[in-house]
């Protein structure tokens, strides 16, 4: 029998890689809000991306409906997280994997103490993709690349078999037996772009052209990577040199996803990006103005921004 996905959110990314999923004959079922349901039911689950559009009819559930499921694919913003365990309670059972996507790294925590040990995989993902006006999941460059694996390094064979649903699917999933260090990796790329974009107001392009943009990038990586030295997680040596160097690849249209909620008067995940590490700063007495800028600019936004539940 194949394996039950719930995918909690049918955002950017729970739809896009939910979709990919359903759109490949799975058997995927989406956890929404009543508002999300009635756009859903409406329009059907639509995916405007350079890798293919679809138009999907996917099954979809609320709060307190019954159900069990094999798989979780958790893909809320942070700061709807705690709803998000209530809600997601009733449909997970003692083998329920749960897969992670949200960038960042605090949540992990709040997962683990929420659910049964080992119940919490690490996951991540690389793709540009936001939703339109209309409710499209509009994916927009060549990434849509979804990593996870067991944070303790074994390749389970339930890695496996959620590896192998995935098999069909218009995506590229991969599991990782370095999940962790995968995760702070991406967390050191995601708090950089995030913090650049949303600072300058701009894309990657023109913060790259200027020498100053350059420079306080280059700062802000390397104050990162300082403070990340402060825990036990594996930083390896070449952390801020890969960060940099994935910074020089991009295209100078990207945008992090932050700066586009930002553009639309959203909430933002300031204080799971960047105040997490400028918390870790704190305990460990290390400086970090570069990140203490990002962040100030963030809070300041934080006070106009339009109020979502
Ligand atoms: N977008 C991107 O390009 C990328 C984003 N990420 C990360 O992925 C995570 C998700 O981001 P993204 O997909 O962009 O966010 P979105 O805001 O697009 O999607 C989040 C979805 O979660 C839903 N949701 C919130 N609370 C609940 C709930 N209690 N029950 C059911 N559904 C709920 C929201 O629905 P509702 O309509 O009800 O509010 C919304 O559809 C973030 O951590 C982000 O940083 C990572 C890589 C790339
Ligand atoms: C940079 C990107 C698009 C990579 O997935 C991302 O994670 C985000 O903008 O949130």
């Amino acid at each position: 029998m194949g394996l039950k996905f719930l995918v909690v959110g049918a955002g950017a990314v729970g739809g896009y890689f939910g979709g990919r999923l359903l759109e490949a004959g799975e058997d995927v079922t989406f956890l929404v809000r009543s508002k999300r349901r009635k756009q859903l039911e409406q329009t059907g689950l639509v995916l405007e991306s350079v890798k293919g559009d679809a138009k999907l009819d996917p099954p979809l559930i609320e709060k307190g409906e019954a159900g069990t499921f094999d798989v979780v694919l958790l893909s809320t913003k942070a700061y709807q997280l705690d709803n998000v365990l209530q809600d997601l309670s009733s449909f997970i059972n003692e083998e329920t994997a749960i897969i992670p996507l949200l960038n960042g790294i605090g949540h992990l925590d709040t997962l683990d103490d929420y659910f049964n040990k080992g119940a919490v995989l690490g996951g991540l993902c690389h793709i540009e993709s936001t939703l339109t006006e209309e409710g499209h999941i509009s994916h927009t460059s060549s990434g849509h690349r979804l990593t996870f694996g067991e944070r303790n390094g074994d390749m389970s064979e339930r890695v496996k078999r959620i590896a192998a649903s995935f098999e069909k699917s218009n995506a590229d999933v991969q599991t990782s037996i370095h999940i962790s260090e995968a995760m702070w990796r991406k967390y050191l790329f995601i708090t950089t772009l995030s913090g650049i974009t949303t600072l300058f107001n701009s894309p990657v392009g023109p913060i790259r052209k200027s020498d100053e943009g350059r420079a306080f990038t280059h700062k802000l990586i390397d104050e990162i990577v300082t403070v990340m030295r402060h825990t036990d997680e594996p930083i390896n040596n070449d952390f801020a040199d890969k960060a940099w160097s994935q910074f020089l690849k991009l295209s100078d249209e990207t945008k992090a996803s932050m700066q586009k909620d930002k553009e639309k008067g959203l909430p933002v995940e300031a204080d799971h990006i960047q105040g997490y590490l400028l918390r870790l700063a704190e305990k460990h007495k290390c400086s970090a103005p570069y990140l203490q800028a990002v962040y100030a600019n963030l809070k300041v936004y934080e006070q106009f921004r339009r109020d979502v539940d």
